[in-house]
C-alpha cells in the first residue's frame, strides 16, 4: 500500500486564503493593514529567493511589506540599528530576520532584539518559553505548518508516540514542545540517539529535520505512520544540475507509511503560509482585538 500523500502546497494556498480575507476584515472594521517587515544580510541565493517569495505572498495578503537588504558585510550593530527601528514603526507587526546571518554577526543577539510582539518568526526566548508553559506565543512557522498538516491528517494527535529527529532551535525543539503541547508522547533524537533506525520504527508520527539528505529510510518507518520531511537539500544530478530532496528517502518511505509530505511542495510552502497567518495574529494582539473569524 503506498502513502498518501500530503498536498502542502494546496494546504498553504487555504492558509494563505484565509489570511487575506482576515487581513480584508482588518482594513475595514478597524482600519489596521498589518505590516511585515524582512530583513535579509547578505546574498545567499536561496535566502533571497525565501525573501524575495516572503514579499509577494504578503502584498498578494493584502498586507504592507518591507524589505530591508545590508550588504554581507554589515556589522551587529548596523543589523541590531535596523531591528530597533523597525520595532519602534508602528505600522510594522511582523518582524523576520532571514536566517542564515553572516559569521560576524551574532545570531541570538539580533533574535533577542526583536520586539517579542512583532516576532513572527517565534524565535525569541519569550515566545520559546511562553509556547512550553502553554501562554499565548508566537510559534515558529515551521513547526506551525507541520502540525497543521497533522492535525488535518489524524485529527487528534493525544497519546501518539512522536519523534522528532533533528534538536535545532527553529525546527526540532519547538516542533516537539508543540507535540507535547498536543499530548503526544514525544522523543528528540539526534546525532548521538543509539539506534536511530529502531527509534523511528516506534513512531507514529515521524518529523525529520535533520538537513541530510536521504538519511531516513523506509525501513526506519513504522507501517503506517504520519511521516513529515522538513528536509531541503540540493544535490547533484548526473546531468551536473541539481535536485532537491528531503532527510527521508521518500520512495522507499511513501511505500510504508500511512501519510507523507513531499519535498518539494510539503513542509516549505506551509512556513511562508505560516508567517502570513503569524502576521495577521501579531497586528491583532498589537491592536489589541481578536482575530477575525472568516
Ligand atoms: N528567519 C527565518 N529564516 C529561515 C527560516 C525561517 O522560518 N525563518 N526557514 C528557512 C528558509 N525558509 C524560510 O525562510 C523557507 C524554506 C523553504 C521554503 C519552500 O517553500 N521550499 C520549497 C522548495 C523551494 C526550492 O525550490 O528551493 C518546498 O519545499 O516546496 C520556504 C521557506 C531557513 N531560514
Ligand atoms: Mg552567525
Amino acid at each position: 500500500m503506498t502513502a498518501t500523500i500530503i498536498d502542502g502546497k494546496a494546504f498553504s494556498a487555504r492558509v494563505r486564503a484565509e489570511a487575506g480575507r482576515k487581513v480584508m476584515v482588518l482594513k475595514e472594521q478597524h482600519d489596521l493593514t498589518p505590516g511585515l517587515a524582512v530583513v535579509l544580510v547578505g546574498e545567499d541565493p536561496a535566502s533571497q529567493v525565501y525573501v524575495r517569495n516572503k514579499g509577494k505572498a504578503t502584498v498578494e495578503a493584502g498586507m504592507k511589506s518591507e524589505e530591508i537588504r545590508l550588504d554581507v558585510t554589515a556589522t551587529e550593530q548596523e543589523v541590531l540599528d535596523v531591528v530597533h527601528r523597525l520595532n519602534a514603526d508602528p505600522t510594522i507587526h511582523g518582524i523576520l530576520v532571514q536566517l542564515p546571518l553572516p559569521k560576524q554577526v551574532d545570531e541570538m543577539a539580533v533574535l533577542d532584539a526583536i520586539d517579542p510582539m512583532k516576532d513572527v518568526d517565534g524565535f525569541h526566548v519569550i515566545n520559546t518559553g511562553r509556547q512550553a508553559v502553554g501562554l499565548p506565543a508566537m510559534v515558529p512557522c515551521t513547526p506551525l505548518g507541520c502540525l497543521m498538516m497533522l492535525k488535518d491528517t489524524l485529527g487528534d494527535l493525544s497519546g501518539l508516540n512522536a519523534v522528532v529527529v533533528g534538536r535545532s532551535n527553529i525546527v526540532g525543539k519547538p516542533m516537539a514542545s508543540l507535540l507535547l503541547s498536543e499530548n503526544c508522547t514525544v522523543t528528540i533524537a539526534h546525532s548521538r540517539t543509539r539506534d536511530l533506525p529502531a527509534v523511528c520504527r516506534g513512531a507514529d508520527i515521524l518529523v525529520a529535520a535533520v538537513g541530510r539528505p536521504e538519511m531516513i529510510r523506509g525501513d526506519w518507518v513504522k507501517p503506517g505512520a504520519t511521516v513529515i520531511d522538513v528536509g531541503i537539500n540540493r544535490i547533484p544530478k548526473e546531468d551536473g544540475k541539481t535536485r532537491l530532496v528531503g532527510d527521508v528517502c521518500f520512495d522507499e518511505a511513501v511505500e510504508v507509511a500511512g501519510a507523507i509530505t513531499p519535498v518539494p511542495g510539503g513542509v516549505g510552502p506551509m512556513t511562508i503560509a505560516c508567517l502570513l497567518a503569524n502576521t495577521v495574529t501579531a497586528a491583532c494582539r498589537q491592536a489589541g482585538i481578536d482575530e477575525p473569524e472568516v
